[in-house]
């Protein structure tokens, strides 16, 4: 059975007067990915850092693979791989001898430094790459080189800062689907993100953090249905919007208009054949009627009340 890879009980941060981090507590499964979201300053990194030992929290504790981070740092670092969006290689060398500096650094001998980089070479897209300096390579491809060395020590758990910042498309799909890959052959996967849709695609859990504290924890799904609302979005024609909205109104529904769309907030899931019945019997011809489910944008929107 899954068990917890990483406890985090009322952990706290100050910097003087300032609070980044505030009563934390989560838990992480083994096999399973975590999304930290938050503002600007809202304590994602202050929470990674401790997490990965590189600073000590001021309450509260904190435990990864079953070792106190602050007791047992040395063991903590042993089981984790870490990467920023800073990337850590060297631009100026090869992605091969990235990997290879990086797996003699962690004390691996020649020959099996090579076969292990090789094999994430190639788990990475890069082989045919691996030759060519850091520097020509793709932001995409950096960010996969950069993976591929905080993998070298096969970790138990991954803390990835911000992955695809200012990655395309193409390139983020990519990422994500190598995170996924990871997830699924039993990493536990931390990852802070600015992007709701990454959380959404990637993430088991989410929690969203604001000025330090934890504004919401859960699944996305579960997220998404504590704000509720799927919504209907209608076209009907210009003459039937007056008895669209009528005959909605009739039964219940609240429908917002705009030119001759109708978006009604759905409530209940007999909500959407109760207003093509409605609409059916004014005798209002449906041009075209899609559902939208909320995205995790509506439900932070929500928590920020729209500011954030
Ligand atoms: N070394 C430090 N000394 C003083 N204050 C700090 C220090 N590190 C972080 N802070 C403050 O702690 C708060 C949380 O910062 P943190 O970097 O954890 O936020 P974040 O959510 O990662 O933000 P971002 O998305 O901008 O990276 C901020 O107000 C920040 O200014």
């Amino acid at each position: 059975m899954a068990h917890a890879q990483i406890e985090v009980t009322g952990l706290g941060k100050r910097y003087g007067r300032l609070t980044a981090l505030d009563d934390v507590s989560l838990s992480v499964r083994t096999g399973s990915v975590l999304g930290v979201l938050g503002h600007n300053g809202a304590g994602k990194t202050t929470l990674i850092d401790i997490l990965t030992t590189r600073t000590k929290p001021t309450s509260g504790t904190a435990t990864v693979c079953g070792w106190d981070v602050v007791r047992f740092g040395e063991h903590v670092r042993g089981q984790i791989g870490v990467t920023s969006q800073f990337a850590a290689v060297d631009e100026t060398m090869s992605g091969r001898r990235n990997l290879l500096l990086f797996a003699r650094l962690l004390g691996a001998k020649r020959r099996p430094a090579k076969a292990r980089a090789d094999e994430l070479l190639a788990t990475f897209g890069l082989t045919d790459a691996a030759d060519r300096k850091v520097s020509t390579y793709s932001g995409g491809m950096r960010r996969r080189l950069d993976l591929a060395v905080s993998l070298l020590g096969k970790p138990k758990v991954l803390f990835l800062d911000e992955p695809t910042t200012g990655l395309d498309p193409i390139s983020r799909a990519e990422l994500w689907r190598a995170v996924a890959g990871l997830a699924a052959a039993g990493t536990t996967v931390v990852l802070t993100t600015q992007y709701l849709e990454e959380a959404d695609t990637l993430a088991d859990d989410v929690v969203v953090l604001a000025m330090g504290s934890i504004v919401a924890q859960g699944s996305p799904t579960e997220l998404k249905a504590g704000i509720g609302t799927r919504t209907a979005t209608v076209t009907v024609s210009p003459s039937d919007v007056d008895r669209a909205r009528e005959a909605l109104t009739r039964a219940g529904l609240r429908a917002r208009m705009r030119d001759h769309t109708l978006s009604v907030a759905l409530a209940a899931t007999t909500d959407v054949p109760a207003l093509v019945r409605a609409l059916d019997h004014a005798r209002v011809a449906i041009g075209d009627l899609t559902i939208t489910e909320p995205s995790l944008d509506d439900v932070y929107l929500a928590l920020h009340g729209g500011g954030a």
